[in-house]
């Protein structure tokens, strides 16, 4: 059995649904940003959070757990700089919880969500995982102190881990029946469809003065299916003894502006947006764009979905919900 932790949430449950296929999976969310009805039939689920230290061993006492897949955090750039406490507990400690329960219950294989803002501010075009890491936001850091966690829980008992740098996660599943949905919602791709659908005034471009070609911010947009199939992927490779300790980062390779991005909606929805220009996002590098070469080479991973794609994927979900 593999449990999923913050498999209600949006990467989560998109994972969850391909997984529960083949394997069983048990969710554990505290429903704090997921949604229930995100949640696969075939998957079990215990609402719970992860600081609750007596919840946890219970959990790893009572079910045959066999890897964990950590998805759950609090994970918006902007709040992280205004509310850092809620980022070292929710992310630090909840994640030292979880990684002490495991270890009490020899349970040594760990996925973790670990994201491109721990690169800080690379002055490089496309950034592959020898770039050195220095997160500009507490977001960031706090993702990157569970890396060094994991490194050193690796080297002293045994712990045998992927960490998943993503860059921006964006779409909606094939089937349509799930997409992202977050209240509020604050990323990029999500707002300017709920502003074409007609749930929001206009769209607010946050920076028209970083130094990238139309000013505003370069992002690497990533499909939230070819996430969780990097997952799968993972998964199978820890568990073979293919791979371990291993860093990857996941992107298209592609960056796009916030400008390029509310663009191709308006192509792939055939509406015009109303934009506002406005100030600058605190903790918001210029500019993120992956290399994500090693895990092609190392594990046969590569992005399938382009930017139009991703567009499409979300918009049939907009499209589909009551607001
Ligand atoms: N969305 C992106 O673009 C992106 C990019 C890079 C990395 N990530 C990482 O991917 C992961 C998933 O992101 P998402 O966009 O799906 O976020 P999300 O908020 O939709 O999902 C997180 C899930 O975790 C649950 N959760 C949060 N704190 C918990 C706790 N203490 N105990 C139990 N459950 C808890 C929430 O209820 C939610 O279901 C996060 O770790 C995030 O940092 C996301
Ligand atoms: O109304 C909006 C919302 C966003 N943006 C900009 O759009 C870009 C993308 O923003 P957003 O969609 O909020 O994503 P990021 O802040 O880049 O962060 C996402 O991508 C990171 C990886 O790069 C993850 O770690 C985070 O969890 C995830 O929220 C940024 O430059 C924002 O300033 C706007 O201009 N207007």
């Amino acid at each position: 059995m593999i449990l999923v932790v913050g498999g209600a949430g949006y990467i989560g449950s998109h994972l969850v649904k391909d997984l529960a296929a083949n394997r069983e999976v048990l969710v554990l969310d505290n429903l704090s940003t997921g949604h229930l009805v995100s949640l696969d039939y075939k998957a079990d689920f215990v609402e719970g959070d992860l600081r609750d230290a007596t919840l946890l061993d219970n959990l790893f006492s009572k079910y045959p757990i066999e890897a964990v897949m950590h998805f759950a955090a609090a994970s918006l750039v902007g709040e992280s700089v205004s509310h850092p406490l809620k980022y070292y507990e929710n992310n630090v400690v909840a994640t030292f919880n979880l990684l002490k329960a495991m270890l009490k219950h020899d349970v040594k294989n760990f996925i973790f969500s670990s994201t491109a803002a721990t690169y800080g501010l690379p002055d490089i075009e496309h950034i592959d995982e020898t770039v050195a890491t220095a997160p500009i936001n507490p977001y960031g850091q706090s993702k990157l102190m569970i890396e060094q966690m994991l490194a050193d829980f690796g080297n002293a008992y045994g712990l045998q881990y992927i960490a998943l740098r993503y860059f921006n996660a964006a779409g909606a599943h094939e089937t349509g029946e799930i997409g992202e949905s977050h209240t509020p919602e604050t990323h990029l791709i999500p707002i300017i469809l709920q502003h074409l659908v007609g749930v929001r005034e206009k769209v607010s471009v946050f920076g028209t003065d970083y130094a990238t070609p139309d000013g505003t911010c370069v992002r690497d947009y990533i499909h939230v299916t070819d996430i969780a199939k990097a997952h799968i992927i993972a998964l199978d490779a820890l568990l073979s003894g293919k791979v371990k300790n291993e860093i990857y980062n996941l992107g298209n390779g592609q960056g796009y502006s916030v400008k390029e991005v509310i663009t191709a909606c308006e192509m792939v929805t055939g509406l015009k947006a109303r934009v506002e220009e406005s100030e600058r996002r605190a903790g918001d590098p210029g500019r993120l764009v992956a290399a994500s070469k090693k895990i092609e080479t190392e594990l046969g991973w590569k992005a399938e979905q382009n930017l139009m794609q991703i567009i499409e994927s979300a918009w049939k979900w907009h499209k589909n919900q009551r607001y």
